[in-house]
């Protein structure tokens, strides 16, 4: 229908009566057709969670209806986003050394795979310049060093403002952020740690994952918090390991699993499907 516009709302509040009732009312009067509709009771916490899709029929745009779902969000003393489906959010990648990840989100940019507009990648090396190059992407050097930890992170924040990202993803970078900067992106910074969190925090998870001899390895996508290793889960993947490999060979299957956890946390972050839930996540994935 000519003028519809797609728009996602997710939303959590303390749970009662009428939620569901109120929220959909509210739409139906607005001119939407709900197209997909997710929810969870959180028993433990007593918060309410819902994702829903819906079709804006009489023309009304995302802002508008925003403004005009206020009145029902504070009277359920909701956190809610209600998001236009065709904008896509502008994630800042940051890389060190390894570019496996990078490679991959960049590669699922360019087929469209991810809805998601990325105005530069900012690495504290030079080494993944010529990937970056090749993908018509802007490619920012901050070098950090222990000395210039504060001065990179203020460079850092001018990119950030400059260039309007709204989300930074760590596609393996190797440096601790710190608090301040944690604290003023709450919930819109992705890192992609390698290991089964909360197994194997910190540095050479792989190593440590060998020594101990696990037969399951893997990944964790989470939000990062300025308790290293410690922010919201999104996502986790394993694979089977065995006494025959060497750390080198752990890390080699480990760059796979790395690669698609953390693709799977951006895109479920772009299409709005993760709502927080205290230091965990609610995830409205399509399975
Ligand atoms: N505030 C946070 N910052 C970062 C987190 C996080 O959870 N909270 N995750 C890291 C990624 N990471 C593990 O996934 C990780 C990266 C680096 C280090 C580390 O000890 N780095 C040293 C420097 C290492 C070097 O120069 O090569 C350091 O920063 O002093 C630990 C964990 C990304 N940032």
């Amino acid at each position: 229908m000519p003028g519809t516009i797609r728009a996602i709302l997710a939303l959590s509040c303390p749970n009662q009566r009428g939620i569901v009732a109120a929220v959909a009312s509210y739409l139906a009067e607005s001119g939407c057709n709900i197209v997909e509709s997710q929810q969870f009771d959180d028993a433990l916490s007593g918060r309410f969670f819902m994702r829903i899709v819906f079709d804006s029929e009489l023309g009304r745009t995302a802002d508008d209806l925003r403004q005009g779902f206020e009145k029902i969000r504070e009277r359920y003393d909701m956190r809610a986003t209600l998001a236009d489906a065709s904008v896509r959010r502008r994630v800042l990648l940051m890389v060190s050394r390894f570019g496996h990840c990078l490679n991959d989100l960049l590669y699922r940019r360019s087929i469209d795979a991810l809805p998601i507009e990325i105005p530069a990648v900012v690495s504290n090396h030079i080494d993944l310049k010529p990937l970056v190059d090749a993908a018509g992407i802007r490619f920012i050097h901050i070098p950090v060093t222990a000395a210039t930890k504060q001065t990179s992170e203020e460079k850092l924040r001018t990119v950030i403002a400059d260039l309007r990202c709204e989300t930074v993803v760590l596609a393996r970078y190797m440096q601790v952020l710190s608090d301040r900067f944690c604290q003023d992106m709450p919930g819109e910074i992705i890192n992609i740690h390698h290991s089964y969190l909360p197994s194997f925090k910190g540095a050479k998870p792989y190593h440590q994952a060998h020594a101990r001899g696990v037969k399951l390895i893997g990944a964790t996508a989470h939000y990062v918090t300025a308790d290293l290793d410690e922010g919201p889960i999104i996502e986790q993947g394993v694979a089977r390991v065995s006494h025959l490999m060497s750390p080198t060979d752990l890390i080699a299957v480990g760059r796979d699993i790395e690669a698609s956890v953390l693709a799977r946390a951006v895109r479920w972050h772009a299409e709005h499907r993760i709502i927080p839930n205290g230091h965990t996540t609610v995830v409205f994935d399509q399975s």
